[in-house]
Order: C-alpha cells, then structure tokens, then sequence
C-alpha cells in the first residue's frame, strides 16, 4: 500500500484536496481531527497536558481550544512540549489506522507533516500550495481567527520554500491552475510508482 501524507500551510487547501482524494476512492486519515479527538479521550495527553498547564486546559466540554492555542502559538518552547506529547499518540494512532486500510492507496492529512515527523511514515509526501497572501485570505473567510492569530499560526510553521523541497509533489491551488485536473494527473503518476 502506498501511504501519501498531504501537506500544506493554513488555508492551502488541503482539506479540499483531501477531499478530492477521498472521492476518488483513498481513505483519508485527517490529523487535525483525530489529534484532537485523541486529546480530547486519551488519558496519557490528558495527564500530560495538565501537568503542564493546569486544570483548566480541560473544560466539562473537553479541551479548551482557544488556551491550548494562545500557549502553543505564542511560544516555540511550549508548543514544542505538546507536539512531542500529542504527536507520538498521533503516529500510533494512524498506524493502527493504516493496518485496517485495504486499498492500494492511503493518505494522511496534516499541515505538519514535516515538523511532527509523520513524514517518516509515508511514502509520498504531497505539497498544496498557495501564496500566503491567498492562504490568510482563505482561512479569514472561513474562520473566526484574526489576521494575527492567522500570521502567528503561519509563523509556527516551516517556511512554503522548505515544504516545497521537502515534497516529492506539488499541487497548485492559486487560484490560476485547476484543482481536479491535478488531482487526477496524481493519481496516474501515483500508479506510475
Ligand atoms: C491548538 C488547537 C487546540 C487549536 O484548535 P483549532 O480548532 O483552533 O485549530 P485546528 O486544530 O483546526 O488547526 C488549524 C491549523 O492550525 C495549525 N496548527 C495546529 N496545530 C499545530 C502545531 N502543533 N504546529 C503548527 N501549526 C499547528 C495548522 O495549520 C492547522 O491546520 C489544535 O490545533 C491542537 O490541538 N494542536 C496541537 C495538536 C496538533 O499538533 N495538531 C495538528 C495535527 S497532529
Ligand atoms: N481553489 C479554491 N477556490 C475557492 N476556495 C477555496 C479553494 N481552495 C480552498 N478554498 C477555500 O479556502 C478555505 C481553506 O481551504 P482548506 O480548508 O481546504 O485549507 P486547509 O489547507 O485544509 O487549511 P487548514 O490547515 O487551516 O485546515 C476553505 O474555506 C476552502 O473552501
């Protein structure tokens, strides 16, 4: 089986691509949300994260979001000490995952494929790119993060340049090439492999 991670900044449009995937058949392991559900019910990040940060990183309806987030994006040190608290869980997570996939192809999803290390564990590593200006644009209209909040999360992030050399592939999705199109030109280069 052939393991694709899908990579890309905020507001890429990673998900779209995911989702393009999905329809053409490849289960799609979305990191963001399994890593969240998996803090929300693992009892080893549970443990973790309040020793580090309190009680009140969990709330009766689970994680706090917004704390977590002004903790890990305003400081590399802490951000840090939760991926290397989340992240293991993660990969565990998704190899288990993968073990029960039955097609020739899977994928996860993550924008940091490369910073978390699940990298390691794929084969392909899939580029969606989007000029920055694009991407803070993008993720203003669907969320309700301020331009800052947007920024700050870019800049916790490796650079566009280093993804792009780090990636076996590159999807355009700038508004000037079509995603479909692509998408289906990667399935034949994939079945080429
Ligand atoms: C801080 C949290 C609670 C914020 O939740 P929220 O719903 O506001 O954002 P969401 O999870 O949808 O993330 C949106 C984007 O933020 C960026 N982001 C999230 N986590 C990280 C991280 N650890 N490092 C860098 N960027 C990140 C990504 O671009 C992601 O697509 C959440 O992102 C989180 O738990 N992050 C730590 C776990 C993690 O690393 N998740 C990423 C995939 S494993
Ligand atoms: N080609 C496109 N044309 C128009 N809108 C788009 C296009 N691609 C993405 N979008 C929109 O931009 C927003 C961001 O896209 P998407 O959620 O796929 O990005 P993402 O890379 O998964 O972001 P994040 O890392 O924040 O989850 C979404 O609202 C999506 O519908």
């Amino acid at each position: 089986m052939i393991k694709i991670g899908i990579t890309g900044g905020i507001g890429s449009g990673k998900s779209v691509v995911a989702s393009l995937l999905a329809l053409s058949g490849v289960p799609v392991y979305i990191a963001d949300e399994e890593s969240k559900w998996l803090t929300n019910n693992s009892p080893v990040i549970r443990e973790k994260l309040t020793a580090l940060f309190g009680l009140e990183i969990y709330t009766n309806e689970g994680l706090n979001k917004k704390l977590l987030a002004s903790h890990i994006f305003n400081n590399p040190e802490q951000l840090q000490q939760v991926n290397q608290i989340i992240h293991p869980e993660v990969n565990r997570h998704f190899s288990a995952w993968v073990e029960r996939q039955t097609s020739p192809l899977c994928a996860i999803e993550s924008a940091i494929l490369f910073e978390s290390g699940f990298y390691k564990v794929v084969d392909i590593s899939l580029m969606v790119y989007a000029p920055r200006e694009l991407r803070i644009e993008r993720a203003l209209g669907r969320d309700s993060a301020s331009r800052e909040e947007i920024e700050r999360r870019i800049n916790s992030q490796i650079s566009d340049e280093e993804k792009k050399d780090r990636s076996d592939y590159v999807i355009y999705n700038d508004n000037r090439q079509a995603l479909i199109p692509q998408v289906g030109k990667l399935l034949c280069w994939l079945q080429s492999q």
